[in-house]
């Protein structure tokens, strides 16, 4: 679960002046002697003696430095108000007027601590004198960014001690930051594989070790075994799976076919995609100086969205030009322009059904750089489709909504709000979608049934019961219609009928595919 080193307090510190109070000698090559490589090349924060300041808590800074702050307020906001990580961090990071270095820093100390909660939390019960739960939330919050910069940053540990018991004291009060600079001390003893092993120890059960090993809740890393085995790989995998959803992914980039292109995002450091045509994947920070974002005319999209939208628009259907598509799921529409782009050349129209007004803005704001007479919005109700225009389109697109645990990496705090309950919730909408887009399809097209999940439950469940009842429906074999439009060679992401791609193999989102057409 190590994080990726940002450009951290340690090298910050040493290419700043020091604040009042703050502990000095951080950062920068001078620490290396307090550093060690771990088996993936990166640095870590271990090894020698650990230096922490001589002051009492009380004694020490009072003023809370902008980065970890901004961290601090996310935190508490995903925690407080339910909010969504990656909605808030860039207005904190605005408010605070944190440079592109300070923001990468944020960035990394708050994805970081969000994506390993469950396993800075087992950390802190064992260094906490009472449960977590009752701990101020505020505290905890703290205690978990202070962990996160002791166990997987490059900051130096008498900065991340003194930063976090310098932050509590400015935004929390001088109480508690005895008690954070005490635990944090503890923490500080060992590494990270240092405190996973002491956590496993005496378990057996591999889904436990394997939650707390990689900070995922025990019922995800269970769904994550079972996804492996039904789509015919090796369980082994599981941990590769599991780490994956901790690293920062890479920004994927499509160009609008026609329309849009990659060059000064190359130009700009970005790598072409290596599996979908007209994409790269940028890391380079922030991408809305690039002119195309600002057209619309380059989007992002991670490659296994590109990779379903470009099978579905390159499947054999059994049509008369021009086609009729339908995009039943479609806000906040990046596979509607994917797919309406891909359509132009052959005169395709595109009906893009959204139910919520504001995500249907999102849709036509996405449509914006395909001609208006190509596309049409539909507020409504896609369960409504299939009876109000029966056997209408040649290809139908199901992104249905799900709970997205195949994207886990990108969406830090959402491991630890989903719930079992909501494949419950989602399952009689899935499957009522997926029939209305079996009715709206005309003889000869094909519906694709797609997930961002590799659940089986909103998968090849949701596919197997609603074609139960339809013998006029075929499964095409998604695998080839995904290698067919893939630029990297075959992908292997097909088991049986269905395709299933992985973050640790092919590094996209979990993205599932089915594929069914509507036989004459
Ligand atoms: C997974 S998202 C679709 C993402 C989109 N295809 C894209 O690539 O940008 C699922 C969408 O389904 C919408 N949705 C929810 N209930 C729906 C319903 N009853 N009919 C149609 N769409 C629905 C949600 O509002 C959400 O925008």
């Amino acid at each position: 679960m190590t994080g990726s080193a940002g450009s951290g307090s340690g090298s910050r510190d040493g290419n700043r002046p020091r604040r009042a109070g703050e502990a000095g000698g951080t950062g920068g090559p001078a620490q290396g002697a307090h550093r060690r490589r771990d088996d993936q090349g990166r640095e870590r924060n271990r090894g020698g003696q650990r230096q922490f300041s001589d002051a009492a808590p009380s004694q020490r800074t009072r003023r809370a430095d902008p980065a970890r702050l901004v961290a601090f307020e996310v935190l508490r906001a995903v925690a407080a108000d339910d909010a969504y990580a990656n909605l808030v961090l860039p207005a904190s990071i605005r408010k605070h007027r944190l440079d592109r270095r300070d923001a990468g820093f944020a960035t990394e100390l708050t994805y970081g601590a969000l994506r390993g909660q469950g396993t800075y939390d087992a950390v802190l019960a064992r260094c906490v004198d009472r449960p977590l739960g009752k701990l101020d939330p505020a505290v905890l919050d703290a205690l978990r960014i202070g962990v996160h910069q002791l166990l997987a940053m490059r900051v130096p540990a008498h900065a991340a001690l003194d930063q976090t018991v310098g932050l509590v004291r400015a935004v929390i009060g001088a109480g508690p930051s005895s008690l954070v600079n005490a635990v944090l001390r503890k923490v500080s003893a060992r590494d990270l594989q240092g405190w996973v092993d002491d956590l496993v120890t005496g378990l057996t059960d591999p889904v436990t070790i394997a939650s707390l090993t990689h900070s995922h809740p025990e019922w995800i890393v269970r769904a994550f075994r079972q996804a492996l085995v039904a789509h015919g790989r090796d369980v082994a995998e599981l941990d590769s799976l599991l780490a994956a959803d901790n690293a920062a992914p890479l920004v994927h980039l499509v160009a609008l076919p026609g329309l849009g292109t990659l060059e000064e995002v190359l130009d700009d450091g970005a790598e072409p995609g290596r599996l979908a045509p007209d994409s790269a994947y940028y890391a380079g920070g922030d991408i809305s100086r690039l002119p195309g974002i600002g057209t619309g005319t380059l989007r992002v999209q991670d490659s296994g969205s590109q990779l379903v939208a470009r099978a579905l628009a390159a499947v054999e259907v059994d049509s008369t030009e021009p086609e009729r598509w339908l995009d039943l799921c479609a806000g906040p529409g990046g596979k509607t322009a994917l797919l309406s782009a891909l359509g132009q050349d052959t005169g395709v129209h595109v009906v893009a059904n959204e139910p919520i007004e504001h995500r249907a803005q999102l849709v036509r704001q996405a449509l914006r750089p395909l001609p208006e007479e190509s596309w049409t919005v539909r507020v409504g109700d896609g369960r409504d489709v299939g009876a109000e225009e029966p056997g209408s389109y040649d290809r139908v697109l199901v992104d249905a909504p799900c709970t997205g645990l195949g994207a886990l990496r990108r969406r830090p705090e959402s491991r630890w709000r989903r719930r079992p309950a909501d494949l419950v919730d989602l399952a009689p909408l899935q499957r009522e979608l997926l029939t209305s887009a079996l009715d709206a399809v005309a003889p000869g097209g094909v519906v694709a049934y797609v997930t961002c999940s590799p659940h089986h439950a909103e998968t090849d469940a949701v596919v197997d019961d609603c074609l139960r009842k339809r013998p006029e429906f075929e499964r095409l074999d998604a695998g080839a219609a995904l290698d067919a439009v893939s630029i990297g060679g075959p992908l292997q992401a097909g088991h049986g009928m269905s395709a299933q791609l992985w973050p640790h193999v092919h590094g996209t989102d979990a993205m599932y595919l089915a594929l069914l057409r509507r036989t004459r």
